[in-house]
């Protein structure tokens, strides 16, 4: 058997954590022939709780789990890592703007990126999950000079599985026959959900979105505004953050990102636009379709922007411009 992966999350005493670490530590993420040390940071208030979880992961009996580490200190948890899944921060409660959780948050991305620079492995891959995800991301990385950009990325998964099944609902068929949706941009309201290369598998055979939906109206509306607004009616009903359907993203994420995209299907994700092809502008951390092999990603170039889509784009990269220049002029990086 191959040499256990060692895998952090933070955040690990909150609520995704506690639907996300079963899903990895059952093999769902790194593969079922793949032996885990799970390292589990969280706050020090928090480490009787942490205990707990730790136990219940014990009492799983999971025959990939090698070892399970709960600290509250960053030169543990940052050590030798091959992944880092970085959830732990304060969530937008209801009534909260998610400009407040800017300077909140923020600073937790710097001292964590200044950590992996310090303890883990150059080749490690980051996932940044918690809120503002886009510019903790920038800021996490840009305090790591020494790792590659590239091997960090934020999540934009959880707004692709919501407009590949928005999709699915509305043709009456599974979200596993939609493919090649598209989440431009910020991981916010701005962010601009695209259907004008996404394809819809109808009985055996892919038909372009707007053929199979039959209601443009709808794709160019609603459709845009429900995904947009998912995480904020997800906070409305539940009181709560989205942690189920976030930690099933974070494993659809991952496991791309360890074991490749399928050939002709691409999936969203927030990379380093530096170079981009597509004219956002450069030092952000903005949601691109990637296409995944050996464990690199690669933008999916050459696809046709038309006037409407342009406007969305430049609208989420302007919201991501202003977002990093308030995060820079705070953390002085
Ligand atoms: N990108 C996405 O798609 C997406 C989706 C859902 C939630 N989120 C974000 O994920 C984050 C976590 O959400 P949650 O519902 O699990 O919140 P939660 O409050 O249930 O858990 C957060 C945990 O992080 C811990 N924490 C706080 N500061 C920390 C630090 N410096 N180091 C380590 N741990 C720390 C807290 O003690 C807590 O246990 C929030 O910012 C939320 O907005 C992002
Ligand atoms: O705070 C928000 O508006 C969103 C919370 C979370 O990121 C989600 O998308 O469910």
């Amino acid at each position: 058997m191959a040499e256990p992966v060692r895998v952090l999350v933070t955040g690990a005493a909150g609520q995704i954590a506690y639907s996300l670490l079963y899903s990895i530590a059952k093999g769902d993420v790194f593969g079922k022939d793949q032996p885990i040390v799970l390292v589990l940071l969280d706050i020090a208030p928090m480490m009787p709780v942490l205990e707990g979880v730790v136990m219940e992961l014990q009492d799983c009996a999971l025959p990939l789990l090698r070892e399970v580490i709960p600290t509250d200190k960053g030169e543990v948890a940052f050590k030798d890592l091959d992944a880092a899944i970085l959830v732990g921060s304060m969530p937008r409660r209801d009534g909260m703007e998610r400009k407040d959780l800017l300077k909140a948050n923020v600073a937790i991305f710097k001292s964590q990126g200044e950590a992996l620079e310090k303890y883990a492995k150059k080749t490690v891959k980051v996932l940044v999950v918690g809120n503002p995800a886009n510019t903790n991301c920038l800021i996490a990385a840009k305090s790591a000079p020494s790792i590659p950009k590239e091997n960090f990325s934020c999540l934009t998964r959880l707004d692709h599985n919501r407009a590949c099944s928005q999709v699915a609902m509305r043709c009456g068929i599974s979200a596993e026959f939609v493919k090649n949706v598209i989440i431009w941009g910020n991981h916010s309201s701005t962010q601009y959900p695209d259907v004008h290369h996404c394809k819809v598998n109808v009985q055996g055979k892919d038909v372009v979105c707007f053929d199979a939906v039959k209601d443009e109206a709808w794709l160019k509306g609603d459709f845009i505004s429900t995904v947009q607004q998912r995480g904020a009616a997800v906070i409305k009903a539940r009181k709560l953050s989205s942690a189920m359907s976030a930690a099933k993203a974070i494993c659809d994420h991952m496991r791309d990102i360890w074991t490749g995209t399928q050939e002709g299907n691409f999936i969203s994700m927030g990379v380093y636009s530096t170079g981009n092809s597509y004219g956002v502008p450069e030092d952000l951390i903005y949601s691109f379709p990637v296409t995944i092999k050996d464990k690199t990603w690669k933008i999916v170039d050459g696809l046709a922007i038309n006037d409407f889509s342009r406007a969305k784009m430049d609208a989420t990269a302007a919201e991501l411009v202003e977002e990093r220049d308030t995060a820079v002029s705070f953390l002085g990086v």
